[in-house]
């Protein structure tokens, strides 16, 4: 072994099993948009301790090679791929990685995942290529990739606004959750850009979120569309108050006990896919920017 990986403080050479997890937004509000069309929003992103894994491994000839196959995303299109030569461009570095995906999350569901990926993508590898982007850094290259990827790398629950990345922290009690994925999956553009969608709801202050009575403006819209994301909803109430994700198509609602989440996920009807999962209250990747 040579003196540089003698050197505990040096990068690694590999990171595995890295978690990308998933999000819900627990409220979503519309209340403008910019001259670009992108929406003005306030949410509540809340990080669950459930998503997808990667493996990322050094490669010394500048190479980025995706190692594991997704199904109708080709590698160049790839967040975790656009990620990696993002961090590569505007730092210079010039290793390379061998990326692999574990896909868990439905692609489409609201949960975030693709966005967390790159995410993940951005803060390991800053960790591997010891490239030292600050936290900030890069959180505004994040949100070249999508108005999601910045609150991964924020890494805690977030009250957020602008289109998603402007951020103040969240205290809030840890909770279980169970996740309905209706047998659709929904495009983000399809429900911003739709007629009916409302863009004026009053904004709130973070301090009357927790008695602010919220909702997401973009459920009615997906509703209309999806008529099974609104039986989804009106199944899960049975239990306890649901509401859907971001764009959709799932839809969550906070339960009591583990026991409970079982057995609503075992009485879920067939042609949904149904999940519980706790609150994380911090990135696994934390450490991995300052
Ligand atoms: C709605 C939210 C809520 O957290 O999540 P998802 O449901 O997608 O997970 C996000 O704002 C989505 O984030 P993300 O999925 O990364 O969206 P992007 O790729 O940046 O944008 C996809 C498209 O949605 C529209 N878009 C997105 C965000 C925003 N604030 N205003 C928009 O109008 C734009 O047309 C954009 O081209
Ligand atoms: N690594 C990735 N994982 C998932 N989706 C990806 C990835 N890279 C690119 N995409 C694209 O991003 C789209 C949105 O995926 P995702 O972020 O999982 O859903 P949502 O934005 O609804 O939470 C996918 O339909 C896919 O075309």
């Amino acid at each position: 072994m040579d003196a540089h990986a003698l050197n505990a403080a040096s990068p690694p050479l590999r990171l595995t099993g890295c978690l990308a997890p998933a999000k819900l937004n627990l409220f979503l509000h519309v209340v403008g948009r910019r001259a670009d069309g992108y929406h003005l929003l306030q949410t509540a992103f809340r990080m669950l301790d459930w998503g997808d894994t990667l493996d990322f491994e050094l490669r010394t000839d500048g190479l980025i090679r995706r190692r594991t196959d997704l199904d109708g995303v080709p590698p160049e299109q790839d967040l975790v791929v656009r990620a990696a030569r993002l961090l590569q461009g505007v730092t210079g570095c010039k290793l390379g990685a061998d990326i692999a995906v574990h896909k868990v999350l439905p692609m489409g569901g609201g949960l975030g995942g693709g966005s967390s990926d790159a995410a993940t993508t951005l803060l390991a590898l800053n960790r591997l290529w010891n490239t030292k982007l600050s936290r900030q850094a890069l959180q505004d290259l994040g949100l070249a990739l999508g108005a999601d990827v910045p609150f991964f790398i924020y890494g805690r629950d977030a009250f957020a606004e602008g289109v998603g990345e402007h951020f103040q922290p969240l205290q809030l009690a840890p909770a279980r959750y169970v996740v309905i994925l209706p047998g659709v999956h929904i495009s983000t553009v399809e429900i911003f850009s739709s007629k009916e969608l409302t863009r004026n709801t009053d904004p709130i202050k973070i301090a009357d979120f927790a008695a602010s009575s919220t909702r997401n403006d973009l459920q009615p819209v997906a509703c209309n569309r999806y008529p099974e994301v609104a039986r989804a909803i009106e199944w899960l109430a049975q239990f306890a108050p649901a509401r859907m994700t971001g764009s959709g198509a799932c839809v969550f609602a906070e339960v009591a006990s583990e026991d409970e989440a079982r057995r609503i996920v075992a009485e879920c009807p067939a042609s949904w896919k149904a999940w519980q999962a706790l609150s994380l209250e911090r990135h696994p990747l934390y450490e991995s920017a300052t």
